[in-house]
């Protein structure tokens, strides 16, 4: 192998004797402390973990080379996967190898463009339960303040009802605790990849135990689903040949060749769980707050519904492909707020990047926004501005000053390579059909002046300390809303 430096020749932060980098860490802060660093000491730098050393990578060349060359030369961190399956959420984001390719295949099938559009008319069906629900939870709290709550209900719903088959609804029925627990396990996982040593395997806090008691509430839960499908699967046997969705076809398995086992059928539901709603609904909830900060946005958002839906509602989704400026603006808040801004990977042979020696089983960690909110990347990074987003077709696409970077390879909030989140298409169709249901009716604004939102890192980024709350928009906005030009904002 040929090259001029190692990655022990990288600058980084000065760590402390034994323990390296791990004391300096802001834990609730990470990703924002990786950018720090990158900004200090280039786009690639050195940490040390105990003994283990760490590049964090800021550059999205570099990123785009390693989520490419995956599964053969990177994986995903292995102590990533081993706390992910110790929690029981083994499935198809910690897999490798022909496992990873095994349960690929079947989650890709199922989020593919084909099975979201069939199941679009549940989406609007999701959509207008949230919206009864929001037009009566008004009655009773004028000031709505429960919107992260209500996406991931709703973002559940979407899941369960797409890859399960199962209306849990818990958009409605309030009883039901699902959205609860599944909030707890991001957190705790986070918590585990974290710490240095695995002290719950020897005496376990209170959050350890409350953690368990929602796995196994989780775990209940799907049990249940597992067994109605399966009744459902014996009783129409037809469904085995030609399964409808996620879990009939991960159950028609068991009498093929090269069945899934029941900790991949498990893990694997936890899987489509968790990735489906967390980052949807952190990236819906942080664009309420950009609704609120830019209230011109919600104008334009309303005009672009009134041209391209109209009174009557969503009819198919070929109207979302139209929806251009809502689609702009997730973007630009996936742009400015991502929600999964760390990647950790390792590698798995001795590879040489950029004339860099990175030894086998390497830790790499992928920072996603330092690129994404970069001047380098974008003309005034830090605004928000969807119209970035929306260029003509003749309009060469590429980020200003990067010379060959597209936008969209400097901002990567759905990951890259073969292991490209297979759920993008869905997250989007959900994205707009929820945003339209919440911007067409209603008007989302500060509870109070001081702007006090900050970048949370818990796994996924999340909005701590968002003031935001929902009221029904005045007739008069209504109106005023139809006399507003989008192509004039
Ligand atoms: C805004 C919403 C979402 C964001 C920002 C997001 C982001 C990501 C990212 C960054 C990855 C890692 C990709 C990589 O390693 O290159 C990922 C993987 C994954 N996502 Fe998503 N995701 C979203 C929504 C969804 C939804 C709705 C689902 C399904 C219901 C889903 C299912 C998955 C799965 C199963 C994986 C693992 C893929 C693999 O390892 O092969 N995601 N997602």
């Amino acid at each position: 192998m040929n090259y001029s430096s190692t990655f022990k020749d990288l600058k980084g932060p000065k760590g402390k004797l034994l323990v390296g980098n791990v004391l300096d860490l802001d834990k609730d802060r990470l990703h924002l402390q990786y950018e720090d660093w990158g900004n200090e000491f280039g786009k690639l730098y050195r940490l040390k973990f105990l003994t283990t050393p760490v590049t964090v990578s800021t550059d999205p060349d570099f990123n785009a080379y390693i989520l490419k060359n995956r599964p053969k030369k990177f994986r995903r961190l292995s102590k990533l996967a081993e706390v992910i399956n110790d929690v029981g959420v083994e499935g198809v984001f910690s897999a490798e190898g022909d496992d990873w390719k095994k349960q690929r295949r079947v989650t890709q099938k199922a989020l593919d463009k084909r099975h979201v559009e069939a199941f679009f008319p549940k989406i609007i069906q999701v959509a207008n339960r949230l919206d009864n629900y929001w037009s009566n939870s008004l009655k009773s709290d004028p000031n709505h303040p429960h919107l992260t709550q209500d996406f991931i209900r709703a973002t559940i719903d979407v899941t369960t009802n797409l890859a399960f088959g199962y209306d849990m609804n818990t958009v409605e029925n309030s009883e039901n605790t699902t959205q609860q627990h599944v909030e707890k396990i991001f957190p705790k996982i986070n918590q585990r990849i974290n710490s240095p040593f695995p002290f719950h395997k020897y005496f376990k806090s209170k959050s350890d135990k409350d953690f368990e008691v929602s796995m196994s509430y989780l775990k209940e839960v799907l049990g249940e689903i597992i067994s109605e499908t399966q009744k459902l699967l014996d009783e129409n046997p037809e469904l085995k040949e030609k399964p409808t969705n996620f879990l009939e076809a991960m159950l028609a398995s068991q009498e093929k060749d090269n069945p899934f086992t029941w900790d991949e059928i498990f893990g694997n539901l936890y899987t489509m769980l968790l990735a489906g709603e967390d980052t949807t609904s952190n990236t819906l909830t942080w664009t309420t707050y950009f609704l609120a900060k830019y209230p011109e946005v919600q104008d334009k958002i309303r005009a672009e519904l009134k041209d391209v839906i109209g009174e009557d509602g969503f009819q198919s989704l070929d109207q979302l492909k139209e929806l251009k400026y809502i689609n702009a603006v997730m973007k630009e808040v996936s742009r400015l707020k991502p929600v999964t801004p760390n990647l950790y990977m390792q590698a798995n042979e001795d590879v040489v990047i950029n004339d860099i020696f990175f030894p086998k089983d390497h830790f790499f960690i992928l920072q996603l926004s330092a690129a994404a909110r970069s001047e380098e990347f974008f003309e005034e990074a830090l605004d928000f501005i969807p119209e970035r987003w929306i260029t003509e077709p003749s309009v060469n696409n590429t980020c200003p000053y990067s010379g060959h970077i597209k936008k969209e390879d400097a901002a990567k909030p759905f990951g890259g390579g073969p292991r490209l989140c297979p759920g993008k298409y869905l997250a989007e169709v959900e994205f707009a059909v929820f945003l339209s249901t919440l911007v067409n009716k209603y008007q989302i604004r500060f509870s109070s002046e001081k702007d006090e939102v900050e970048e949370l890192f818990a796994f996924t980024m999340q909005a701590k300390n968002l003031n935001v709350i929902m009221s029904v928009l005045p007739i008069n906005d209504k109106q005023e809303v139809d006399n507003y030009n989008l192509s004039n904002a």
